[in-house]
């Protein structure tokens, strides 16, 4: 296989809502999508860096930049037996992980339409079912809270999770267990907490939390280790892993108990595959992430779910929870309530609807 021509589209988005974290709020989706054109098929991948370098480093000027000037011309002409060999074309170049998986994934499109087979099935997934959660971005009131939980449980998500941040956050645990009391909850911090703050942090035992994601900083592991050695909640880590190698060093000193993968945070789908067989064999169980993506985005996130690492529901809802019309024919819906079904026609298992993406285009370019 042979990439003959990368489009990379900047596009933008009206999300239905805005989401809300400890770091900031995103109104609207701003983002590149990739097509990569072999001369048979044409494969997509999304990247998940947005406007701002809040969650990331990254933002969309710096993966078109990182992408049109390095990673494109890496992989443009060269002759492709299977995708795993894009992270060695693109190895020498230093991180920025959500540029290059956004060509990587594509290339796994291309590679998987080629085959005429799934991308679940090219990776080696298994699962055709998979379980969903809800990230709720934090709310103006903790009543507001109260009624999203009340409506996203009728809808059948499987577990709830709750952002969080200092002077934001027992109120809310003791609000939600007083009215569900046992439901599948978890918190997100987004890095807003200190290694000071483990007193309080400590008081989270009492809520019966399935885990709590990234509460300390978000290139740490060490006082990360040093809070799980007291805590009972299981601590789940989100932005301090960008690679198997950042998971194998937080399960060597007891940083996690849980990995949260996002595909783009991690460089792509091969890294994210490794990743998750690392944590098969020391028992970690994962769950895969959301970063509030538009249809692409979210069916390889689909995909990369039906591995048989992933044991917990992931973020990863319904087209329409984040807009009123998504890229992709069909949209992604629920197959029964709180449950997914994994595509398995070729590639991400759905059409890219060429008409919308004209119409959300802001920037293009096209490299040959
Ligand atoms: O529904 C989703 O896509 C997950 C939303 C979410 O929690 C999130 C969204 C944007 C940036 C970071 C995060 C996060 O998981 O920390
Ligand atoms: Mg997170």
């Amino acid at each position: 296989m042979k990439i003959k021509s990368v489009s990379i589209r900047r596009l933008q988005m009206r999300m239905k809502e805005p989401f809300e974290t400890s770091f900031g709020r995103e109104e609207d989706k701003d983002f590149l999508l990739i097509r990569v054109d072999t001369g048979h098929v044409q494969g997509y991948g999304e990247c998940t860096a947005s406007f701002e370098p809040l969650y990331s480093e990254e933002t969309t000027d710096t993966a078109w930049s990182m992408l049109s000037t390095f990673f494109v011309p890496a992989v443009l002409g060269k002759e492709i037996t299977h995708p795993d060999e894009i992270r060695t074309l693109l190895g020498h170049f230093r991180r920025n992980q959500m540029a290059k998986s956004a060509l990587e994934t594509a290339i796994w499109d291309a590679f998987a339409k080629e085959q005429g087979i799934s991308l679940s099935h090219a990776l080696g997934g298994l699962k055709e079912e998979i379980d969903v959660g809800i990230s709720i971005g934090i709310q103006p009131t903790t009543m507001h809270l109260l009624r999203k939980i009340e409506g996203y449980l009728v809808q059948g998500y499987k577990r709830i999770k709750v952002k969080i941040r200092p002077g934001l956050d027992i109120d809310i645990f003791r609000a939600v267990r007083k009215e569900f009391p046992d439901i599948p909850m978890m918190a997100d911090a987004n890095s807003a907490y200190r290694l000071e703050d483990l007193p309080h942090l400590l008081t989270f035992d009492d809520y019966d939390l399935m885990m709590i994601e990234q509460p300390l900083g978000h290139d740490d592991m060490i006082d990360h280790a040093v809070l799980q050695a007291q805590l009972r909640t299981p601590i789940c880590l989100d932005e301090s892993i960008h690679s198997t190698e950042d998971a194998r060093k937080a399960i060597s000193i007891g940083a996690c108990k849980v990995i949260n993968v996002k595909i783009g945070r991690l460089g792509g789908l091969t890294e994210s595959r490794e990743l998750q067989q690392l944590c098969i064999e020391h028992h970690v169980p994962v769950w895969c992430g959301g970063m509030l993506e538009a249809g692409v985005g979210r069916l390889t996130n689909m995909a990369v779910t039906s591995l048989p690492g992933f044991v917990l529901p992931g973020d990863t809802a319904p087209s329409a929870r984040y807009f009123d019309e998504d890229i992709i024919d069909p949209p992604v819906t629920f197959a029964k309530p709180g449950v997914l079904a994994v595509p398995s026609q070729p590639g991400i298992g759905a059409v890219v609807r060429e008409d919308r993406v004209e119409r959300y285009t802001v920037d293009r370019i096209e490299l040959r």
